[in-house]
């Protein structure tokens, strides 16, 4: 693919990004981020890492102090680009004593979306049966699936969810993640940002951590969990611990509660008994082991727990 092509199948390209704070923080640090068109993007981060400052920057609400970004092509916060973006980073501001459909007429007529979007975005989102009752009356799921249907009245190519789960009861929880997973579905695009690693696994294609304003990865779960391995029960372990080290095809050893862990190809597991063996360990236990993304996240992230 030419660079224009590569250009035209992302939803989303940043270049250089940057965000300074007057008080010298730099909440986003020369980010690079490509989110592809029609995939379910999540944006994962510890708190304050900066997700929502970069949301903020894709969508135009704030400038960035250098770098550059593009979202379906446009600049953020063009006239072009907004038209086709819906976005819930801010929770809106609902009337509490109008309906929820009220609500989201009133909004409709704001931002000049058509009035039959109203109960279609209401269906998508399920609240067509609650939908003549006042926002007051809603619950924290319903109130944030409100918001989603407001962010849904344009129709648009790519949704911006900044913690969409966040507050919500693991009901609500799990709702949320069910209506992100229907609405990313096809052709459209969801860039979503949470500090849930378990959350971002079930929901989404490919996934991109920010630690400290910097991307440290980006690719799909199972690229990010992609480091296969075997966990080993030998002993002496420190021994166990200076052979596997040698062991060819054995990229990394450590040990942690007696147990060995090694990044290798885990059909490798009767030859590297074999090897421990035969240097007098006493092996009692071998199973193939992947890395779980939360190891994942926590080594690139330098140990730092969302
Ligand atoms: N308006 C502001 N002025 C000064 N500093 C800010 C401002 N907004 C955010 N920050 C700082 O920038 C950093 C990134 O914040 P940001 O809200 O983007 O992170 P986040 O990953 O979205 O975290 P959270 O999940 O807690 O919202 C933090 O250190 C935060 O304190």
């Amino acid at each position: 693919m030419n660079e224009n092509a590569i250009r035209q199948s992302l939803a989303v390209k940043t270049d250089g990004l940057t965000k300074r704070y007057g008080s010298g923080i730099t909440a986003v640090d020369s980010l690079d981020l490509s989110v592809r068109r029609g995939e379910v993007y999540g944006f994962l981060g510890p708190n304050g890492a900066g997700k929502t400052t970069t949301l903020r920057m894709l969508l135009g609400l704030i400038r960035p102090t250098s770098g550059t970004a593009e979202v379906l092509g446009e600049s953020p916060g063009s006239e072009a680009g907004l038209s086709k973006v819906g976005s819930l980073v801010e929770s809106p501001a609902f009337y509490p004593y109008l309906s929820g459909r009220d609500n989201l007429k009133v909004m409709a007529r704001y931002s000049g979306a058509p009035r039959v979007r109203i109960d279609e975005a209401l269906s998508q989102v399920e609240l067509s049966g609650r939908a003549r009752d006042k926002y007051k009356k809603y619950s924290l799921g319903m109130k944030q699936r409100l918001g989603v249907a407001a962010a849904l009245l344009k129709d648009p190519d790519l949704l911006i969810l900044d913690e969409p789960t966040n507050g919500l009861d693991p009901r609500g929880m799990a709702d949320m993640r069910g209506l992100i997973r229907e609405l990313g579905r096809g052709e459209r695009t969801v860039l979503l940002s949470s500090h849930l690693l378990g959350e971002v696994e079930q929901i989404c294609n490919r996934v991109g951590v920010i630690q400290k304003g910097k991307l440290v990865a980006e690719g799909t779960v199972a690229e990010l969990r992609g480091r296969q391995g075997l966990a080993i029960r030998a002993e002496p372990v420190e021994e166990a611990l200076e052979i596997a080290k040698r062991l060819a095809g054995v990229e990394e050893v450590r040990a942690s509660d007696g147990i060995l862990h090694l990044v290798t190809d885990p059909e490798r597991a009767a030859e590297i008994n074999a090897k421990l063996v035969s240097a007098g360990l006493r092996v009692s236990e071998m199973r193939p082991a992947g890395q779980s993304l939360e190891e994942v996240f926590l080594e690139l992230t330098g140990g730092e727990a969302v």
